[in-house]
């Protein structure tokens, strides 16, 4: 049993970073996880005993993937740079060496893939287009950041994205970028989308029948969108494919706390009232026209294919392991 305290701190920040949200959206955290892999591996102190190597750095994962439940980017980023951490090897050094070149490779590939997408989803950007965006997503702000600097773009419609207001960070960060962007309230979507031509969101995880899982509102978005006849596209990298959903597994939904939805003092001052805040709903693939990831455009009917050419290898040990839940500490062999 490898105790928490053999964790050196900066990787148990990274962990508390994710799971307050301090560092949050899809990519960030799989690459911040990537990192805190790869931190641990650097500064681990102990025996140098692969399979005791391997044991701290299964409780290191453990402690990483259940900081939040359903981007799925997070826990396929750490089965990233596991692989490394269970190669066949007796040689200890060969072994930490392989797992900080997994997780810088990983971090590389990452950001590459956010820059191909945007390459890739900027051409799918008509002429002079009204754009919608909800939430914060690097990939989707890439995109449209792209396709304005192609002259295409005219104006922006951001959501606030309550509870959290991610949809400030995409204004501000549109801004920074000389895009024109106009915020609006959530519930305005409806009434703005006559207006609109396109919309680009991202994605926390996707499901192998081409559902989109993505912040809470997604759904009304692209309920509102289908409704008037305007294409919704998702910017999603590869790791955001979700192997647990090839085996019947289904994508848990983050309940945040309600004090990020009302005030404490609200809260105490009616105490019989229920306040419910979940972080994540689902969009089914009928109103998802376009998947934008790093390897190409695909409809969303397409998911399988990005999950068995991609993630294979993923799909194999998670079926190999008889795994429903992932949990690495089970994985370790002594
Ligand atoms: O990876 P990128 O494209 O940046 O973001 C993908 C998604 O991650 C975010 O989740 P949260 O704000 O961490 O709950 C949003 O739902 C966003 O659409």
């Amino acid at each position: 049993m490898v105790e928490l305290s053999t964790i050196p701190q900066e990787v148990l920040d990274i962990a508390e970073g994710i799971r307050s949200m301090r560092i949050r959206g899809a990519g960030k955290i799989a690459r911040s996880a990537a990192e805190a892999l790869r931190i641990a591996a650097e500064k681990y102190q102990g025996e140098r005993e692969p399979s005791v190597f391997r044991r701290y750095m299964a409780k290191v994962a453990d402690t990483l993937i259940e900081t939040r439940p359903t981007a799925v980017s997070l826990p396929n980023a750490v089965m990233y740079v596991m692989q490394a951490v269970f190669q066949q090897t007796s040689d200890f050094d060969e072994l930490k060496k392989g797992v900080i070149d997994a997780a810088n490779r990983f971090i590389e590939d990452s950001l590459n893939a956010v820059k191909r997408i945007a390459e890739f989803g900027s051409k799918r950007i008509r002429e002079n287009s009204v754009i919608l965006t909800h939430c914060h997503s690097t990939a989707a702000v890439s995109v449209i950041t792209e396709a304005y600097r192609q002259g295409r773009v005219v104006k922006v419609y951001s959501t606030e994205t309550r509870p959290f207001y991610q949809g400030r960070i995409t204004t501000r960060q549109l801004l920074e970028n000389g895009v024109p962007v106009v915020q609006i309230p959530d519930s305005a979507v409806r009434y703005i989308m006559h207006e609109v031509d396109q919309v680009v969101i991202g994605a926390d995880t996707i499901t192998s029948n081409g559902a989109v899982v993505n912040k809470i509102g997604t759904s009304q978005v692209a309920l509102a969108a289908h409704e008037a006849r305007v294409r919704v596209f998702v910017a999603a990298e590869t790791y955001k494919f979700s192997p647990m959903t090839v085996i019947g597994e289904l994508v848990p939904i983050e309940f945040r706390d309600p004090t990020e939805v009302v005030p404490q003092e609200w809260l105490e001052k009616h105490k019989n009232v229920r306040v419910l805040n979940p972080s994540f709903d689902v969009t089914p693939p009928e109103y998802v026209d376009a998947i934008i990831t790093e390897v190409g455009v695909i409809p969303p009917q397409a998911a399988i294919m990005i999950l068995t050419e991609r993630l294979g290898w993923a799909i194999d040990k998670i079926k190999q392991a008889g795994l429903t839940k992932l949990r690495f500490e089970d994985l370790v062999e002594d």
